[in-house]
């Protein structure tokens, strides 16, 4: 049977007394569970911003806010799951229970996506938005509320498994648990965008984001099982009281005796938390004081966070104007972020067996506080290649028109040249069947043209639309009706290609394909625009009893309008006779060039947080190790309201400009996180709490003494008066 003692007495030479090659065997349910937990949260965190854009249909900046919120109540949870764990349901219920309300979270999310449940006219989007943003906020909450309440309590349940004598197996357990974490977040985040991108729905099929956030509820149901089959090799710590209460009661009372005692008459002490000698133990106050130091230097480090978390969120967003074409396979935006859980894996050991022995060679010290300096510096340098990577986009994109503009393309769907004149503009030539390459650009809405095809010519005042790119279509006649048509006002979204074809012959065409019908186009008139994604597409043009293929070759992100020409005779294949027209260029800048500053962020990540963990539960005294870790994670809540903060002061026009500011108020940070690291001392808690208690041994050694001393004098007392009494007598 496992060996339980009190906690309280620090005396347990072992966990459980089942045990696999020097291991508790609770362990491993442990680590199972945690694997499944962080499968659930990263797949369900993959894809969440691309729900919001996508399906939620909110634009990018209140995607990110939302989203850097539900990440930062993530963190703040801690803390009150590790109060609950401590002073009431100890830490094996407190996960059971947030467990399950976690699991509802995620099941209320899968539900959120399904568009069936409000689309009553069937025709593929929700109808009744609030019930979908509802039902999703209110499981995010739950979600928050869950995996944040349960992530001080697994990791130190964990610890709690291993006894005194298990010290170095305990050290192997956390660098494991840290390995587990991104093994199963590495997963997850490869699996979910994959079954976001699939089809799925009863009446319409949309993308399937009730399967991406489905599985990552299964797996938090199959990480609650797995957790409680371990149930009966446990070792469950009782409760041990609210030590984050009696800390807050300890420097309340240090804070009021001071400003009670604040006449020069009352000797100075030498620390402020000195004036709750006269009511808490030196050994409490001592503890506190190594905690604040700690906490003191936390300050600045929300901003690596800041930096750190928006992977998910800018990053992706970034990486839906790239080309994810990587040749064997392609890669959706959100799929991006496994970069960072393959890079932990490969860095943390590389660094752990590696790089830092070669510094200790070299005779560097390279401190822990030095290694989180320098993860920051690596962060920043991450937000730099990221700006780097965002010019490069930027010189891509194409620039539309502003609010007060018209952009005009002209198509000439006939047989014959065409010279048009637009306003005072030279005049441009168009040959049978050509489109005109770029988009004529006028400050205003009423434009005239003058249009000459052998020897006929018009003159015409069209009103267009402002903030609009449109086609004018040119007639076989030139005194015919010419149509007017708008084209797409923003990139295709999802790295998908939209695609129209215009029928310049006299006779119906119908086009189809294995991907997008496009149906009957009537002469001289057009198609509406299909979604298609990347890759090889052929065309099924048909007119009556004639039919030939077109087949194409599509990237990401372009718009094309494909013209069947007046004159097109059906052979076998049409290849060379369609004329296409690229209204917006495919994205070329490609995905891999994000992988440098994936690359830089997690080197930070494995030299900042990595590190400061270990930091965190080494300079914690033996009874507060929770508190830190609570405190630790706070510090990545504070850091996500920090780009909200951030981006909502700033509003910077430009995403690359955004980049360098986060980056720079991260340089800034390092250099006063780095003054505050030279100031500071590394202690020894157990050392310093030990020197306490061998002071009280000896005050008790004292004290017994003395009553010892005492007892003598009275039994010597006694003993002489019955003495007395006997000579009495
Ligand atoms: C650093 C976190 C506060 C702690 C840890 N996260 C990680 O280890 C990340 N590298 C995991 C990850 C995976 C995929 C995409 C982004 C991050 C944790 O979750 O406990």
């Amino acid at each position: 049977m496992a060996d339980k003692e009190d906690p309280k007495k620090g005396k347990r030479s072992k966990g459980t007394s089942k045990e696999v090659c020097g291991y508790p065997l609770s362990i491993f349910f442990i680590v199972v569970n945690e694997f499944c937990e962080r499968f659930s949260y990263y797949g369900m965190r993959a894809v969440l911003v691309l729900y919001f854009k996508y399906f939620l249909r909110w634009d990018d900046d209140l995607a990110t806010s939302i989203y850097h919120t539900f990440v930062a109540l993530c963190y703040l949870t801690p803390i009150l799951g590790a109060i609950v764990a401590d002073s009431w349901l100890g830490k094996f219920k407190t996960i059971i229970y947030l467990s399950i309300v976690y699991a509802i979270g995620q099941v209320a999310m899968a539900v959120s996506a399904i568009h069936d449940i409000t689309d009553t006219d069937r025709d593929g989007t929700p109808d009744n938005m609030t019930f979908h943003v509802v039902l999703s906020m209110v499981g995010l909450l739950l979600i928050a509320l869950g995996t944040g309440g349960i992530k001080p309590c697994v990791a130190a349940f964990g610890g709690d498994q291993f006894g005194d004598h298990q010290e170095k197996q305990r050290r192997t357990f956390f660098s494991v648990f840290y390995l587990c974490i991104n093994g199963g977040s590495l997963l997850s985040t490869i699996i979910t965008p994959i079954l976001r991108a699939q089809n799925c729905g009863i009446y319409s099929k949309q993308k399937c984001y009730s399967l991406a956030f489905g599985v990552p509820a299964a797996l938090m149901m199959v990480a609650l099982v797995v957790f409680i089959l371990g149930s009966g090799m446990y070792y469950k710590a009782k409760p041990q009281g609210n030590i984050m209460l009696d800390v807050c009661k300890c420097i309340g009372f240090a804070i009021k005796n001071r400003y009670r005692h604040r006449g020069n008459q009352y000797p100075k002490r030498k620390h402020w938390m000195d004036w709750a000698e006269e009511k808490y133990e030196k050994l409490l106050i001592a503890q506190i004081k190594m905690v604040l130091k700690v906490l003191f230097l936390y300050i600045p480090l929300p901003m690596f966070w800041t930096l750190f978390d928006q992977k998910g969120s800018r990053w992706t967003l970034q990486a839906t104007t790239m080309n994810g074409d990587f040749g064997l396979l392609v890669i959706q935006p959100d799929q991006m972020q496994t970069v960072n859980p393959i890079l932990i894996l490969t860095l943390v050991p590389v660094m752990d067996s590696l790089i830092y022995p070669l510094i200790k060679k070299c005779g560097l010290n390279f401190t822990p506080l030095k290694r989180m300096t320098v993860g920051m510096i690596l962060a920043a340098l991450a937000f730099v290649c990221a700006a780097v990577v965002q010019l490069q986009i930027d010189k891509t994109l194409p620039v539309f028109p502003s609010a007060s503009q018209v952009q005009l393309k002209l198509l000439n769907m006939g047989n014959k040249t065409v010279t048009v004149q637009l306003q005072d503009n030279e005049p441009a030539i168009l040959a049978p069947a050509q489109v005109s390459d770029e988009y004529f650009v006028f400050d205003t809405d009423q434009i005239t043209v003058l249009a000459t095809a052998g020897s006929t010519t018009v003159h015409r005042g069209i009103s267009f639309t402002k903030g609009k790119r449109q086609k004018l279509l040119l007639p076989l006649d030139l005194n015919k009706e010419w149509v007017q048509i708008d084209d797409l006002n923003s990139k295709p979204e999802e790295g998908n290609n939209a695609i129209r074809f215009v029928n310049g012959k006299n006779a119906e065409v119908n086009v189809s394909s294995a991907v997008a019908n496009f149906g009957i186009i009537q002469p001289f008139h057009y198609s509406n625009y299909s979604l298609i994604k990347n890759g090889k597409v052929t065309f099924n043009l048909q007119s009556g009893s004639e039919s030939c293929e077109y087949s194409r070759d599509f990237g990401f992100g372009s718009s094309f309008t494909f013209l069947i020409p007046n004159n097109l005779t059906f052979g076998q294949n049409c290849q060379e006779e369609i004329t296409s027209a690229e209204d917006i260029k495919p994205n070329s800048v490609h995905m891999a060039l994000q992988i440098p500053q994936y690359f830089f962020i997690t080197a930070g990540e494995v030299m900042f947080s990595v590190t400061g963990l270990e930091f965190s539960y080494s300079q914690a005294p033996s009874n507060m190790k929770a508190v830190l870790q609570a405190g630790w994670l706070f510090t990545v809540a504070i850091g996500n309201f920090i780009v909200l903060i951030v981006a909502e002061l700033a509003k910077l026009p430009k995403q690359w400009a955004e980049y360098v500011l986060f980056a720079s108020l991260l340089v800034a940070v390092c250099i006063i996180f780095s003054i505050m690291a030279y100031f500071y001392t590394y202690i020894d808690p157990a050392e310093i709490e030990a020197q306490f208690k061998k002071v009280d041994d000896d005050d008790e050694d004292d004290k017994s003494k003395q009553q010892k001393a005492e007892i003598e004098m009275v039994k010597r007392d006694s003993v002489s008066s019955s003495e007395d009494d006997e000579k009495s007598k």
